[in-house]
């Protein structure tokens, strides 16, 4: 089977803001994530940010209430055009753009924030997307981002329990190999400059496995999730890193 199979993404645009969608349930991490960014941009007003993997553009529409000044960007040129045909329907300006997260198509020192949410477990290169991040961002600026650890734990649960066993995550969305761990992670973040990085777990599922699957019936009875941040980064996780500089303030 083709594992981190992206023409899922492209199937799925269509469907992206129904909420009976596959993908819907990625909408209803916002409010929870956010929960952390928040630490770090308490008032997004004004900001200049780009969500990178933006999909059909739940995180931008987000950010875009909030009064960021949004771009988004996605390698699915059909996630662009739901998202784009969506903030139409919605009367929000923000700006799309098809394209790879290894090679954005925008001048350097240009944004306040980069956001990339449920992507790095998905791109062909981590260090070249850090990399890439690092230089749209002005001096001083925030990545603020969520990703997946590359352990047994993540493995039993993503892959062989939610994608191969119950089927809630579509078969071979995910490839185990592409995971980063919070260390490798780290250290791409400081050889492009990061100078700050602060990484804690997004515990989606609690931490017992008892827990887990309490949260795991809690979802499928009422469609909804719940988080807290903690130490226990061996399944997901959320992170906030610093650009070295200091040209802008986030209030
Ligand atoms: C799990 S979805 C997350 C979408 C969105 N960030 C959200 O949370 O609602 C992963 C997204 O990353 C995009 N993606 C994967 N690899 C990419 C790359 N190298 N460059 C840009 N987008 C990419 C996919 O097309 C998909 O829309």
């Amino acid at each position: 089977m083709e594992r981190n199979n992206l023409a899922f993404y492209d199937q799925q645009a269509a469907q992206w803001w129904d909420e009976t969608a596959t993908v819907f349930p990625l909408s209803q991490l916002n409010p929870l994530r956010f929960q952390f960014f928040d630490r770090y941009v308490p008032d997004w007003r004004g900001l200049q940010v780009l969500d990178v993997g933006c999909g059909g553009g739940y995180t931008c529409e987000f950010l875009a209430q909030r009064g960021a000044v949004v771009t988004g960007i996605d390698q699915s040129a059909a996630c662009i055009a739901a998202a784009q045909a969506h903030a139409q329907s919605t009367g929000l300006a923000i700006d799309y753009h098809t394209g790879v997260a290894e090679q954005l198509p925008f001048a350097g020192d240009r944004f306040d924030i980069v956001t990339c949410v449920d992507v790095l477990e998905h791109v062909q290169s981590v260090p070249t997307t850090i990399a890439e991040i690092g230089r749209v961002l002005k001096p001083g600026g925030f990545l603020l981002f969520d990703t997946l650890n590359r352990t047994w734990q993540s493995r039993l649960l993503m892959i062989w329990l939610l994608e191969d066993w119950l089927r809630l995550i579509p078969q071979g969305i995910h490839d185990w190999r592409q995971f980063v761990s919070p260390e490798e992670l780290t250290r791409h973040l400081q050889q492009a400059d990061f100078w700050e990085v602060e990484i804690q777990g997004f515990d989606l599922f609690g931490r017992h496995p008892l827990s887990q699957l309490q949260t795991l019936w809690y979802y499928w009875q009422t469609g909804s999730l719940w988080a807290k941040f903690d130490d226990i980064t061996q399944v997901f996780y959320i992170g906030m890193a610093r650009k070295h500089g200091n040209s802008m303030s986030t209030g």
